[in-house]
Order: C-alpha cells, then structure tokens, then sequence
C-alpha cells in the first residue's frame, strides 16, 4: 500500500528532524512547504518536499491535491466518547437556568451517564462509542486518547477498559486509554467516600492493570468530587502499577492540582479554565503539558482557559475536545482549532501546533504522531480547496476536510 499526494498547496508541520512538544514562542511557528509533495508506504511517512525537487515515484495511489492543504491530522488528547445514551435533557434544564453544579448534586450529571452506561451491554456500548469514533476520523482526528470514569463500579470500570481496547484493536485512529475511576464519587459512597477510594486503590487498580490497556491515571480533581489528598492517594496508587497521572484540574476552583501533578510528574494537567500564578510557576521546568478545552467552556459558558498567560510564560499547551455527555458533546477539532484562536486568543500557528504536535505529546505519542516527519506514522488530512491553512479556524463550523489518510489508508 502506498500513497502519492502532489501539488499540495501548503505542506503543514514539517520537521526534518523529529521534535516532540513545542513551547511559548516556539509554537508561533508552523513550519510548511509551498507546492510539496508527500509520499506514504504502509503506515509511514516515506518522503516529502517540493514539487520542483519531486522525482518520479511509483505509488498505488496517487492524489492530486492542487488547491488543497495537507497536514497532520488531529491529535485529540482528552475525550469520554465511550458513554451510553446522552444527557440532552440536561441540556435542556440548563437552558432553563439549572447549572452544572445544581444538576450533578441533584444526582445527575456524571451519575446519570454511570447509570445509563451500567444497564447497557458491552457490545451496545462499544457499537455507540465506535460510531462516534468513526465521525471523528471523518473530521480530521487521527489519535484520541479515551477514558474511562462513566462505570464507578469495579464491574463497569473493567467494561469500559474492555470497550477501549476493542476499540483500539479494531480502530485505524491511534488510541490512548486512561483510567478514570474517581471521575465522581457513585451515590452509595456518598456518605463514605473514602471507601470508594479504598475500592479504586485496592481493587480496580490491580484489576485494571492486570488487563494491561490503561497506562495513564485520571482523577476529577474539584470541589464536590476529589480533594488534594484523595487525588494524592489515587495518583500514588496508579504509579504503583505504571500509570502515568493526567489530571482533570481547576475546571471550576483552583485547589492545587496543577502543583500536585507536576510533583508526582503528571503527562498532563487538563481544563485550567481557572488559573493562578503559582499554577504557572508549578508548570514552569516541568514535563507536565496544560491542556485547554475550549468546547466545555462554550457548552458550560464557564470561562476559556487563559492560554495567552500559559505561552506568554514559555509554557507548551495542546487543545483537545474534552468529548462527553455532559459539559462538551462534540469531538470536532476543527471546531476546536477556531474557538483557539476566536476565545483563546491564540494564533491559527498556535492553534494548530496545539492540536497536532503538542496534543500528540499530551497522549505520550508525539515521537511517532503529529508532525510531517520522515518515519512517523501516516496520518494526514487532506482539506478542501483553501487559499491559506489560517481558512481552517477563520470559516469557524464549515468542514475543511475532503480526505484522510490514516495509518496509511485513504478514507
Ligand atoms: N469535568 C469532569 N469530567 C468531564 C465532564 C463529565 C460529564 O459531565 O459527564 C469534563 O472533563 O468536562
Ligand atoms: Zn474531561
């Protein structure tokens, strides 16, 4: 199997040699080639370069791209697209002037989608989940990380992870799985809250890992749901099993979560929409990457994490969907990539290494994903006819996708 693809109008991303994460100033850059071509064998990225220096290859297939940009496709490093059902009448109340909080502490929310997700089968759940998967490679995603955090029962938890690694056998997309049992404390712990803690760290954290698919350890660290300390404890326990932290912080209060994944060396801390300047400190020198998800924030109409402050700081930052249920129903990057650069205020260069490079670093895959790279995997977009790749986030809603090519093959 191989693919050809010429006359491209701009080659996105090209790095000769391979980089991994990019910081402050550095993603103001977006590197690209005028005219190019770009050559795929199997699953990986042979050759690209000018179309002046292009030398006849032989390939199965060859596209012509004229008028159309090529880049890596998206790397969506924060979803919940295995979920049962949906909460549109939740939507609905909030509408009507409920809030999030109002709704989840009248029993709804994240323990609505766990009951729905507990009384569906496995095979139900893996078929709504990879129907959703299916839509987003349509729109441009090439690797999603998933977790768990919908079961709340040792039982649901372990389907989950089962769903996840069906998915990830069967999928083309790259798939990253995280453990995210203490997502919400389940109503029969209400009141012993510290049990379910007991359950997570004593028992479905060794059975989790004894299935070997979830290498990352989430933990809802907010008001109402885990502490400092039980995050602490939770973290402690996953890394017992080689579960890197990626953390859910500051959504709604800042009780210290980013300091506290920096310290036991999270791959991510996720949200941020409320930031302080000692959460910037803490991040300063670390390897922790902030991930901003500018959809919970439209959906939620809570605040836009302050990404100007992040990379004015020199930090990295990577953008991900947040895809779930509740606060975020949508996984379309390109939406993403648009209210980047109309909420965040950061530019389309920035916006687009954020949900390539630096949204493949924050799923510990950036040395084989998210740049135009020779010897990285083959996931690419092929976008309709646009004059400059800054057309992506300007036509916010339209669908710049034409094409994908993913792990080597044209969808
Ligand atoms: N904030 C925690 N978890 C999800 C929302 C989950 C839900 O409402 O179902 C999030 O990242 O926004
Ligand atoms: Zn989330």
């Amino acid at each position: 199997m191989s693919i050809l693809i010429t006359n491209i109008k701009q080659l996105l991303q090209v790095h000769d040699y391979n980089v991994t994460i990019l910081k402050g100033d550095e993603m103001k850059t977006l590197p690209f080639i005028e005219n190019a071509y770009v050559y795929v064998e199997h699953d990986t990225i042979i050759e690209y370069g000018e179309m002046k220096d292009y030398n006849h290859i032989d390939a199965e297939t060859v596209i012509d791209a004229t008028g159309k940009i090529v880049l890596p496709s998206w790397c969506d490093s924060h979803t919940h697209i295995v979920y049962a059902g949906d909460r549109t009448s939740e939507f609905v109340d909030r509408i009507n002037g409920l809030s999030y909080a109002d709704i989840a502490n009248n029993g709804g929310g994240i323990l609505n989608s766990a009951k729905l997700l507990q009384n569906t089968s496995e095979d139900d759940l893996y078929n709504q989940s990879i129907k959703r998967l299916n839509e987003l490679i349509k729109m441009g995603t090439g690797a999603v990380e998933i977790k768990t955090g919908y079961g709340l029962t040792v039982e649901a938890e372990l389907k989950m992870l089962r769903v996840i690694k069906r998915i990830k056998q069967e999928s083309l997309a790259k798939i990253t799985p995280t453990l995210l049992a203490a997502h919400a404390i389940p109503e029969n712990y209400k009141s012993k809250k510290e049990d379910y803690i007991k359950l997570i760290t004593e028992e479905l954290i060794p059975e989790a890992a004894k299935l070997n698919i979830a290498h990352y350890i989430d933990v809802f660290c907010e008001e109402g749901y885990f502490s400092i300390e039980d995050t602490e404890a939770i973290l402690k326990a996953g890394q017992q099993y080689n579960m890197r932290p990626k953390i859910h912080v500051n959504q709604f209060n800042i009780l210290g979560g980013i300091a506290l994944g920096v310290k036991h060396n999270a791959l991510s801390v996720d949200h941020l929409e409320e930031l302080n300047t000692d959460d910037i400190k803490a991040l300063q020198g670390s390897d922790t990457i902030p991930v901003a998800l500018p959809g919970c924030s439209y959906f939620l109409s809570i605040p836009y994490t302050p990404a100007r402050q992040l990379i004015d700081a020199g930090l990295p930052l990577a953008i991900a969907t947040d895809y779930n249920p509740g606060s975020a129903p949508s996984g379309n990057m390109n939406f993403v990539v648009s209210a980047a650069c109309v909420k965040l205020r950061m530019t389309p260069e920035e916006a687009i290494n954020a949900a390539t490079i630096n949204g493949a670093y924050a799923m510990g895959i950036s040395n084989m994903y998210g740049s135009i790279t020779r010897g990285k995997k083959a996931n690419l977009i092929i976008t309709k006819p646009l004059n400059h790749y800054s057309e992506i986030p300007y036509a916010f809603a339209h669908n710049p996708v034409e094409q994908v090519v993913i792990n080597g093959q044209l969808l």
